[in-house]
């Protein structure tokens, strides 16, 4: 087994003998070597393996290249040797992705020779003595020719241009191709000085130590603790067989479908009749076409529906995703707690309401958790597990547990409105339509936003996920209403500023792509092209000359700086206040629930590489601007973190912590 380098090393000094000298000394010997893969080759791993002469491989190995993943390329020659032996395309695939095959696939590539369920040392040594005699030339794949399609200069330029496109402004992705394209158009000694001088540039690149941080961050969410002091390593989860879905709307279907392909039997309950038909023929099909996808039969036996709440009695494990109702959420736990066994963990998919206020409704609040899915709940790889005051260290174990068995990144956070990812979302949207207030279009903001990485810029994901589902939330708080004095939308609500133009627009109609307008035109209802529209921007400039705002030049650094500084000042505050309890946990909620670019780590690893004294001050600058608005005035923990030298990230903890207990 051979995970490649130790990632802990880039960067600083690697131990061990330096890896390429190591591979060409390998590949020149007289004596024919065979690599035996048991496990795992990846990184490193892989590239010596391909410096070897012949590749045998356990069955129920994987191997790959996943330095892209880590914001590099295979830089001890593997972008040289891998196309020489599969061919560009194949090699193109691997590289770009980083993705891990399995022997099978391996052996269908040319990648290894021979596969076996034995031994594989054993059958190695085997297979050497049998070639002990033939001829190495034939066997060293540095002296291959590069097998390349007639056409491949237009191949490079089709994967370039797709690279680039789903890249989103990482630039190993990009570097892989040139490596790659490096080993198709060169001889391999100057291949190889090409792999070097790009690895070079990748390696002291600060995407690589974002991707890098990152990978630390992933794992790091695992180990999670409560400000009770209750951790991962101390909490024991009970076992879960069957689970129960209560409400199948759009996210209660997801996470029907995530439960059953985890091989989790569901009962799954719809009050509603026609609800109820339209889930299951919904439900069935997701089943289907993943089920088709992965090669397997669909789990539709995993699932028994319902109409009655009555059905769920010897669940062990519910999860509630009813309509975002305090009151409606509040009954469904009552009865709930009625039926259920009183061991029965009781979740709520609830996307910002208090988790506590639905555990007080119940015989054993200490068994309430939320269970934060992501749409579409059986792709998005994110699940916010959220404790409230009285949840046990059992009940967020099981949850953080079953998040694992059915694929996601689960983080465990503390109990706030909007918990950890909605509540920094809130600052991020509020900025962005001030910025249109001030002068800003849709078009710009989004544009700004996506060249840093986004897959989609505010405006646009707003139109996609409806304007009307905040519009709700916001008539619920009593802040989405025209001032009862005047009948007209005020900019100011409970002592703040407050854009109303989203409620304007929804008052309209505009409730985004499902009605073919919103903060853009579609042709059609349901249509996913947006396009500028001429009404929203003559909308703007009437808005602005009857509340006397004069439009300004708003600039690509306002816009990234308002967006994501006043979304940074929001995430320390959360760590203030103990609601996550390190920068991993938002980072990672940020890149898997909404689309953060991960080359750029994660928004608290982003505002640690910009420097802590530069996002306070420019925070400070635009508070001074507007002193309206209290999501810009700079948190204490980033005060303290400033006047504490800045600390790397991975030091933060005990900054916080003093904080914390100061507070
Ligand atoms: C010039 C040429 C240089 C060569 C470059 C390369 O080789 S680039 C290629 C570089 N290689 C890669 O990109 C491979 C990266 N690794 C993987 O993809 C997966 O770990 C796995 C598939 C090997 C095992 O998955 P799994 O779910 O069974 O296990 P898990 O993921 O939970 O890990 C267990 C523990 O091991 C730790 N750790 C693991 N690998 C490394 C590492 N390389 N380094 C350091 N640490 C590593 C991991 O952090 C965790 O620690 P914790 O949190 O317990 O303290």
């Amino acid at each position: 087994m051979h995970s490649g380098a130790d990632i802990k090393e880039f960067g600083g000094q690697m131990s061990g003998p330096p890896l390429i000298p190591m591979i060409h000394a390998i590949e020149a010997a007289s004596k024919p070597v065979v690599a035996a893969i048991e496990g795992i080759a990846l990184g490193g791993g892989l590239e010596l393996a391909l410096g070897c002469h012949y590749r045998i491989a356990h069955s129920k190995a994987r191997v790959g290249l996943p330095e892209v993943t880590l914001g590099l390329l295979p830089g001890a020659g593997g972008s040289q040797r891998l196309p020489r032996l599969i061919g560009v395309p194949a090699a193109l695939d691997l590289i770009t992705t980083g993705r891990h095959v399995t022997a099978a696939e391996a052996l269908k590539f040319g990648l290894v020779d021979q596969i076996t369920d034995h031994n594989t040392v054993n059958v190695a040594v085997k297979f050497a003595q049998r070639v002990a005699d033939q001829p190495l030339d034939a066997r060293r794949i540095s002296t291959y020719p590069c097998l390349c399609p007639s056409d491949v200069a237009v191949l490079f330029e089709e994967v370039m241009q797709r690279v680039r496109r789903t890249a989103r402004g990482a630039i190993a992705p990009i570097a892989c191709v040139q490596a790659v394209r490096a080993a198709a158009t060169l001889p391999y000694n100057q291949g190889m000085e090409r792999e070097r001088e790009l690895m070079a540039t990748l390696f002291t690149s600060g995407q690589a130590r974002a991707l890098q941080y990152f990978f630390f961050a992933q794992r790091a969410v695992g180990r999670w603790s409560m400000p009770s002091g209750a951790r991962w390593d101390t909490s024991k989860p009970r076992p879960v067989h069957k689970a129960a879905v209560i409400g199948l709307g759009t996210m209660g279907r997801g996470i029907t479908v995530a439960l059953a392909q985890a091989g989790f039997s569901v009962v799954a309950v719809e009050t509603q009749e026609k609800q109820l038909m339209e889930a299951k023929q919904a439900i069935s099909g997701m089943l289907e076409r993943g089920a088709k996808r992965r090669g397997v039969a669909p789990a539709l036996d995993k699932i028994n529906y319902g109409r009655n709440i009555q059905s769920v009695a010897d669940v062990d494990l519910v999860i509630e995703a009813v309509f975002e109702d305090m009151a409606l959420k509040k009954k469904v736990f009552q009865q709930l707690s009625a039926v259920c066994k009183p061991s029965t963990f009781l979740c709520s998919n609830t996307s910002g309401l208090d988790i506590d206020q639905l555990a007080c409704q119940t015989r054993n609040p200490e068994l309430v958790v939320g269970m934060h899915f992501f749409a579409p709940a059986h792709v998005m790889k994110l699940l916010e597990v959220v404790y409230g005051p009285k949840s046990s260290p059992l009940a967020v174990a099981t949850a953080m547990q079953l998040g694992k068995k059915i694929g996601k990144v689960s983080v465990a956070v503390g109990n706030c409105r909007g918990f950890v990812g909605n509540r920094m979302l809130k600052p991020y949207l509020e900025q962005a339509l001030f910025l249109l207030e001030e002068g800003a279009t849709p078009e710009f903001v989004d544009q700004v936003l996506e060249e840093f990485g986004f897959a989609m810029g505010v405006f646009r994901m707003s139109d996609l996920s409806g304007l009307d589902v905040g519009w709700k939330v916001r008539m619920a708080d009593g802040l989405a209403m025209p001032d009862p004095t005047t009948g007209q939308p005020t900019r100011l609500r409970q002592g703040r500023r407050y854009s109303p133009l989203g409620d304007l627009l929804c008052e309209q109609g505009r409730f985004g792509q499902k009605t073919g307008r919103g903060w853009y035109q579609y042709d059609k209802p349901g249509s996913q092209v947006a396009k500028p529209d001429p009404w929203l921007h003559s909308f703007l400039d009437e808005y602005r000359a009857r509340h006397a705002l004069v439009a300004h030049r708003i600039d690509h650094q306002e816009v990234l700086e308002r967006c994501l500084y006043s979304m940074i000042n929001e995430g320390f505050r959360i760590l203030e206040d103990g609601i996550a309890a390190g920068p991993e946990d938002i980072d990672v909620i940020y890149v898997f629930g909404y689309s953060w670019p991960r080359h750029h780590g994660g928004p608290m690893f982003y505002a640690a590489t910009v420097g802590l004294n530069k996002v306070l001050e420019r925070l400070e600058h635009y508070y001074q601007a507007h002193p309206d608005v209290p999501s810009l005035q700079p948190c204490h923990l980033l005060r303290k973190l400033v006047a504490s030298g800045s600390p790397p990230i991975q030091k933060w903890r005990e900054v916080i912590k003093k904080v914390r207990s100061q507070l």
